[in-house]
């Protein structure tokens, strides 16, 4: 029985277990004179399936800890854990091998303009080993008609509309199931009912697949989504919560 109790315990705390865990993490950028500090003594823990935004003034560091909690640079001082692996000094194969467990949305949905919606999804599929004997082209054509671009699978991207590149963007971060996505600025070339359109439906995927995800943002018409919300200010997290967004005006 004890042990019983003892196996419980073990499984809850796993399932509570953070995806992403960060203490007392620094960041600079340059060297030597020109080594200038850009992000201080962050302490941050974000849970499975949370929806957190990261908002503050231009220049005050969020890129770079996105960046950072994307495994897309390497952290050099404090501790950052990413799905249970620490980043703090890992080497590049560690790094890819992380990024691997997560999807990226960028501003400029950063789409291959030669590619067709579905060969842009299709490719990040490519990169999984463990896909290649599945059905990738069922696999693309689901996730392309989940997005609302069931009718459009063959078009290129200067045949679609921002909202619709944006979808095929969020497409292909999702399709090989990450457990992590991450978004920078993702509504701010588009208009706002296409914005909107865009944050709900990543809202309703992340949902649907308990992802978490990390979005930076100055838009301030999507900050209802979020289930928590980042607040930095000069390098630093000065809050964290949801009361942050009168802040913001
Ligand atoms: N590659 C780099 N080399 C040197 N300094 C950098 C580099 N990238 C960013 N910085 C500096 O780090 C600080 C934080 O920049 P960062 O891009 O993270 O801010 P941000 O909050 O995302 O800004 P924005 O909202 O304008 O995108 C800024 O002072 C910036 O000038």
């Amino acid at each position: 029985m004890q042990n019983l109790i003892f196996d419980n315990q073990s499984i809850q705390e796993i399932t509570n277990a953070p995806v992403i865990s960060v203490s007392n993490l620094n960041h600079y950028f340059g060297k030597g004179s020109l080594r200038k500090q850009v992000l201080f003594n962050i302490n941050l823990q974000i849970k499975a399936g949370e929806i957190v935004l990261l908002t503050g003034p231009s220049g005050s560091g969020k890129t770079t800890l996105l960046t950072l909690l994307g495994g897309l640079r390497s952290a050099e001082e404090g501790s950052l854990k990413i799905l249970g692996q620490e980043m703090c000094g890992a080497s590049k194969q560690k790094l890819t091998k992380v990024r691997r467990q997560i999807g990226y949305i960028f501003q400029a949905h950063n789409l291959m303009k030669f590619l067709t919606a579905k060969e842009n999804v299709r490719m990040s599929l490519e990169l999984h080993d463990e896909m290649l004997k599945q059905d990738m082209d069922a696999i693309v054509s689901a996730i392309l008609e989940k997005v609302g671009l069931g009718e459009r699978i063959n078009y290129y991207p200067e045949n679609l509309s921002g909202g619709q590149k944006q979808r095929v963007a969020i497409a292909r971060a999702l399709v090989s199931h990450p457990k992590i996505v991450l978004a920078d600025e993702p509504t701010a070339a588009l208009d706002k009912k296409s914005g909107r359109d865009v944050v709900e439906l990543m809202y309703k995927l992340a949902k649907e697949e308990a992802i978490t995800i990390l979005l930076v943002t100055h838009d301030n018409r999507i900050l209802d989504i979020a289930d928590r919300i980042l607040y930095m200010e000069d390098g630093c997290l000065v809050s964290d919560g949801i009361d942050v967004a009168t802040k913001m005006h």
